[in-house]
């Protein structure tokens, strides 16, 4: 499947020898698409341009080559925009406050803030409202399944990070710190990330592989009082809930009814089982890499040996093509091109599928497409975007503003509904079951759901108006 970008070309170009037009018409004919052109130097000999290409990562040799053959011009440089975006990371740590004179410093720092440590001495809880802590999400990862690009370390696993530290920010004015440890051992992991809690609000557990990211989960919330939400299982579980309530809603099937084949049964597609089961559905056959999974079978794996336990009721065996005969939704939490053709044809009518792989969904969405009556991807750049983006930022700020001790399943359950209620009947389609994460609506639904039901649940420690309250208090004294 292809990805799109935008390249920026700079180009020496000899007018005596070659048009711009001439330019613009081997871009168009190698697949390219000019969406901006910025004079940079006009000179005597040669002019030199900046011309932005939209193109897909498949042809960018093609129209690179075909500017290169047109004589009078040359390539200076090129650089693509997703790179440009990522130049010295993306994000930063902007203070709330200037320092303009002594007694700006001596209130901010010392002396004044010796007198603000020593009230969080007296009562730790202040922690929450004299610093950052109430804000602040650490968004933690040791790189072993990022994405659907497996274990490639924390180093890499770094941009990712910061990618949901921007969404954090940008969309529930959540202050998150991307960490990637250099360790992959569940007990050092779980030791560095309770050694590091003291500062933050709660913990968004990224991309680690299962089954050792259950064990790592489990124990931090037992271990620490602040939430700590694996939004790999639990985030991608809540949107899948609520795609699938809308698509069906669409289709008019109900869940009790309804035949799920979930393939990929990791972080995701474990925690999205149990989600499912919980909401009413009662036929689903989970499919990992080696098939249907029956109950009664050791898989070497306890999370697998659990999901066979709970599911597959008629004990189907065989592969994603047996599995799926029959099934009126598909969801892939799996890899790169699982799901065939062939597959889709067996499927009952109205047939849904969500193949949420990133960056590569199960099935290309086009070739898809033609078989199934509503398809959900996790990309951006498709309909029914099905990404746990919908999710993290507003069920952090709503466990945040009332300062939840955890995320429970009730927390969870309201924000997939949530979610759902966003897209009402008018609107619903078969391109529109999910609420794009720039409907403002969503953030702010999800969050009041969410506090409702900690509320219910017992597990907010604060009410929300409290903090509105200080804030306004700390604007006055600033
Ligand atoms: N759209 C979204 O919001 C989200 C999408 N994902 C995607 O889901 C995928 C899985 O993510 P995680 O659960 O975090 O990873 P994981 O590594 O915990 O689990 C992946 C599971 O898929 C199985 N699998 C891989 N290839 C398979 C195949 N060909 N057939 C059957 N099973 C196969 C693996 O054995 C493993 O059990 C990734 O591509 C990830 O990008 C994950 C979270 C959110
Ligand atoms: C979206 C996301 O968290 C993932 O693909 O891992
Ligand atoms: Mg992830």
């Amino acid at each position: 499947m292809s990805m799109t970008t935008t390249m920026i070309f700079r180009l020496e170009i000899n007018p005596a020898q070659a048009t711009f037009g001439e330019v613009a018409t081997a871009v168009n004919g190698a697949g390219g698409d000019i969406v901006a052109v910025d004079m940079i130097r006009a000179g005597k000999d040669t002019t030199i341009r900046d011309i932005t290409v939209h193109l897909n990562l498949d042809v960018h040799r093609r129209v690179a080559d075909s500017i290169r053959s047109l004589p009078g011009i040359r390539i200076v440089h090129e650089s693509d925009s997703t790179f440009l975006a990522h130049l010295g990371g993306k994000i930063q740590v902007m203070p709330k406050m200037p320092i303009k004179n002594r007694e700006d410093l001596s209130r901010v720092y010392t002396p004044g803030v010796a007198r603000v440590s020593l009230a969080i001495h007296d009562d730790p809880s202040k922690a929450f409202t004299l610093t950052a802590k109430r804000n602040t999400v650490a968004v933690v990862s040791d790189g072993s399944a990022v994405l659907g690009l497996g274990n490639i370390g924390p180093e890499a696993a770094m941009p990712v990070m910061e990618g949901k530290a921007v969404l954090f920010k940008q969309f529930a004015n959540v202050d998150a710190f991307p960490i990637c440890l250099k360790t992959q051992d569940p007990e050092e992991i779980i030791r560095t990330v309770k050694l590091l809690s003291p500062t933050f609000g709660g913990i968004n557990l990224e991309d680690i592989s299962s089954p050792r990211c259950f064990e790592i989960e489990r124990r931090l919330q037992e271990e620490l009082d602040i939430p700590v939400f694996h939004d790999d299982q639990h985030g991608t579980a809540v949107v899948i809930l609520a795609g699938l309530l809308n698509a069906l809603r669409l289709v008019g099937k109900s869940l009790d009814s309804i035949k799920v084949v979930v393939c990929g049964i990791g972080a995701a597609g474990a925690s999205c089982i149990d989600m499912l089961l919980a909401a009413g559905v009662r036929r689903l056959i989970a499919v990992d890499r080696c098939g249907a999974l029956v109950s009664g079978n050791d898989y070497g794996n306890p999370a697998l040996n659990r999901v066979a336990s709970l599911t597959n009721p008629e004990r189907v065996g065989g592969s994603l093509s047996d599995a799926i005969r029959g099934a009126d939704v598909f969801i892939g939490v799996s890899g790169p091109g699982v799901l065939k053709v062939q597959d889709l044809q067996q499927m009952a009518s109205d047939a849904i599928v969500f193949a949420m792989a990133n960056p590569e969904p199960e099935i290309d969405p086009e070739i898809a497409a033609p078989f199934v009556r509503v398809l959900a991807t996790g990309r951006s750049d498709y309909p029914n975007q099905i990404n746990n983006v919908l999710c993290f930022p507003g069920i952090f700020r709503g466990a945040l503003d009332c300062r939840a001790s955890l995320i429970n399943e009730e927390m969870k359950l309201a924000a997939a509904g949530a979610i759902a209620s966003i897209v009402t009947d008018n609107e619903l389609n078969d391109q529109y079951v999910i609420p794009s994460i720039f409907n403002e609506k969503v953030v702010a639904k999800v969050r009041d759901a969410v506090i409702q039901a900690a509320v219910r649940t017992g597990v907010a420690r604060r009410h929300s108006s409290e903090y509105q309250a200080e804030d306004e208090m700390a604007g006055a004294a600033r």
